[in-house]
């Protein structure tokens, strides 16, 4: 992307923010340092900027503007008009006025927005260039050198569209067809789906005496979500073609327990479930056997671990054992961390390891071997270091908080309305954040004509598309949503990280990680779901200034990012006059370059701040929202709280970023604690950040018979404006 100087508009900048300075009382959002901690100053802040001020005035200003015809309305028809054009905002109907009427009433609109001013600096970010280490996807093997059986070969071959294995695949299969346990680690989309549900079908098959449905489970594959039981059902259900005798089956919550208890009466042979639903059977239902089980597969084992299952995988290891000792076991994942090993110390026999990274494809950008050199990390070698699929090109912005909401949008908009086939990702903390921005980009983004106007090229409004995917949502919705962005060519899914392991979403494009990831595995998971199975995709963490250190930690587990700045992504606003904040004939803005980019974003944030200001639902909604950050933000684990802690956080800032124009008053760190004990998480500050984070993202996973879960139901939606708050993240 081609950089923006914004030197040229500085001089004038400062001249007429000193001039504002002079004319304004101070204590508008951004001009008083004010941070979570510091409740007093804020709540001056907050009753500072009620009183007109350069800051606050662009609110009162608009209303001012749009007082002719329908004074009440403003919020309502900025929004109405955005979705149309944005220049009707400021409408047409005011010919009466004269030209210096208007050109004040033009300043006042956009030019006075707080919303670059008094940000932090943006560091210079010296990125340390480290080796990234590399996976080569293919080998040159194919499916029929392996001893499979010849119709497994032929589906492989024509259902599956495959025919040479990947080198995950290459590697397992044979020695899962030997009969050993394994471990195994390689990078995200290598294709370690097929590289164990090819030995257990061959196994299965090839049994002496024929399976019957009857019989009851033959092999288990845990995963940690639904979509992903999902996904490894499919797979199965092609593979198994030529073997009809053979059921798959899954349980996953979310489901009826009842007909799940059916289909367990009637039988199934390959038992795909989520851990927390399988102990709900263990326990509750009597139809579930164990005694013929010849595999156990953890698949994203890690991450089962991490969510605070291992005492539900206890269970489920000592009731097989129970019934069976003779099986094989497989470990599967992108990232194995220390917890992996013990659970297989406690559930592998004598296991082959298999890692696929070779070294020998390491990377690194030749024009930075100096800053390489020069760096501490190139002693990192000892440190963790994942594997990155090599067509994943990898970004960081950052980003001043009040800027994050206008960022995300028009990086969005980017996408969608300036480059074609573009599938985006993004991912948010918690649910209730998934909730917020999809209605809020749904309500202002949109067009609700969904064509273009005559005569107009098409524009972002038509063509933006918008999905979320997170655990507070029923199964049904869950399902849809998947099913419907895997087979959509273009399109923008707000999720959590419900999504962000094992999916294999095809064609995405971009992942953007609007929230930072909680460790370096989730962040390679995240990224993971772009670039798969050797194709190519990008990724953009947003950070806030303050946490510019986090590219250090990154880099510390061998990944590389490179910068783009948060200027170029904003610059896409001036080449969709939707933007445009004045347009009366010829009184065009003479603003060029950097002006007009802050001046279009200003356009941008009003039209979000008056959205969530056009009813005290919305507000609070908002409010509600901004909360769910804060608490998400709270339990970043100790090691990275020195980037990530709330008393570095800016709450009027933060709050723009929830098109809130003001910093909500009973907000402060004590607030967030206090709510955060009422939430029904028993002893969390006895429990470590790391374990109170697994409990919270727990509810993501949940078996789905929970009593009081909240859900998502189809025609009352809890994270729309006015709905009710969601539960944990
Ligand atoms: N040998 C192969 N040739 C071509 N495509 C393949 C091959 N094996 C698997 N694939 C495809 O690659 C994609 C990614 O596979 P899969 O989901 O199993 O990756 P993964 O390693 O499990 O990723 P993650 O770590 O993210 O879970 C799937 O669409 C799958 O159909």
């Amino acid at each position: 992307m081609a950089r923006t100087d914004f030197s040229s508009a500085k001089q004038r900048r400062s001249q007429r923010e000193a001039r504002h300075r002079k004319q304004s009382q101070p204590g508008a959002s951004g001009s008083q340092p004010q941070t979570m901690g510091a409740t007093a100053e804020q709540a001056q802040a907050t009753k500072r900027k009620r009183q007109p001020s350069s800051e606050a005035a662009p609110a009162k200003r608009r209303n001012e503007t749009s007082s002719l015809p329908a004074k009440k309305t403003a919020a309502k028809e900025t929004q109405r008009a955005f979705k149309g054009k944005a220049q009707k905002v400021f409408s047409r109907k005011k010919t009466s006025a004269s030209a210096s009427e208007r050109n004040q009433e033009q300043k006042a609109c956009v030019k006075t927005s707080s919303l670059f001013k008094n940000n932090p600096e943006i560091p210079e970010l010296h990125r340390p260039v480290v080796k990234q280490v590399q996976e080569k996807v293919f080998s040159s093997d194919a499916f029929h050198e392996l001893d499979l059986h010849p119709h497994l070969i032929s589906t492989i071959n024509t259902v599956l569209n495959i025919s040479n294995m990947t080198s995950v695949q290459k590697q397992s299969i044979p020695v899962l067809l030997e009969g050993r346990d394994a471990l195994v680690r390689s990078q995200t989309g290598s294709g370690k789906t097929l590289a164990y549900c090819i030995p257990v079908v061959q196994s299965l098959q090839a049994m002496k005496t024929k399976i019957q449905r009857g019989d009851g489970p033959y092999a288990l594959v845990l995963v940690p979500t639904r979509e992903l039981a999902l996904q490894s059902f499919d797979t199965f259900q092609k593979l198994l073609k030529p073997f009809t005798w053979i059921v798959p089956g899954v349980l996953m919550g979310g489901e009826k327990r009842k007909s799940e208890k059916a289909r367990l009466r009637k039988g199934i042979n390959i038992l795909i479930s989520t851990p927390g639903r399988l102990v709900d059977h263990i326990k509750s239902t009597k139809n579930i056997h164990f005694n013929r089980i010849r595999w156990l597969v953890l698949d994203e084992a890690d991450r089962i671990l991490d969510l605070g299952f291992e005492k539900t995988i206890t269970v489920i290891l000592n009731a097989i054992n129970a019934e069976s000792q003779e099986r094989q076991n497989v470990l599967l994942s992108a990232t194995l961390t220390e917890g992996v090993t013990r659970l297989a110390d406690i559930s592998l026999h004598n296991p082959v390891s298999i890692s696929v990274p070779d070294e020998s494809l390491c990377q690194f950008d030749l024009e930075d071997r100096d800053i390489f050199e020069d760096c501490d990390l190139q002693t990192s070698e000892e440190l963790d270091g994942f594997a990155i699929p090599e067509g994943l090109e990898q970004y960081v912005a950052l980003v001043p908080s009040k800027l994050r909401l206008v960022s995300l949008a028009a990086f969005l908009l980017q996408k969608c309305q300036f480059e074609t086939d573009q599938k985006v990702i993004v991912f948010f903390s918690s649910c209730e954040l998934v909730e917020f921005h999809y209605h809020l980009f749904l309500q202002t983004l949109l067009s609700g004509s969904g064509a273009p106007a005559p005569g107009q090229p098409p524009s972002a409004c038509t063509l933006l598309r918008f999905l979320r995917l997170h655990g507070n949502m029923d199964q049904e919705e869950r399902t849809a949503v998947f099913q419907e962005f895997s087979r959509a060519r273009t399109g923008v899914l707000f999720c959590t990280d419900v999504a962000a392991r094992g999916l294999d979403l095809p064609q995405v494009t971009w992942i953007v990680q609007y929230n930072a990831p909680s460790s370096p595995a989730e962040y390679i998971h995240r990224i993971g779901r772009t670039a798969r199975i050797g194709c190519h995709g990008s990724s953009l963490l947003v950070l806030a200034p303050s946490e510019a250190e986090y590219v250090n930690s990154l880099a510390s587990h061998k990944i590389n990012v490179s910068e783009i700045k948060m200027e170029d992504i904003l610059s896409v606003l001036t080449r969709d006059d939707c933007f445009k904040g004045n347009q009366w004939g010829s009184q065009k803005s003479q603003a060029v370059g950097p002006q007009e980019i802050r001046e279009r974003a200003t356009v941008l944030q009003t039209v979000f701040e008056d959205y969530v200001h056009s009813s005290e639902g919305t507000v609070s909604w908002a409010k509600r929202a901004l909360q769910s950050f804060i608490r998400a933000y709270a339990t970043y684990p100790r090691e990275l709280k020195h980037i990530f802690h709330i008393r570095l956080l800016h709450l009027g800032h933060v709050a723009k970023s929830f098109g809130l124009r003001d910093a909500p008053k009973n907000l402060s760190v004590s607030t967030v604690k206090k709510r955060k004990a009422s939430v029904k998480r028993p002893d969390l500050r006895k429990k470590t950040p790391r374990r109170r984070l697994a409990e919270m993202l727990q509810s993501e996973y949940s078996s789905g018979l929970e009593a009081g879960v909240a859900k998502v139901k189809k025609l009352k939606k809890p994270g729309a404006p006015g709905g009710q708050p969601h539960s944990a993240v």
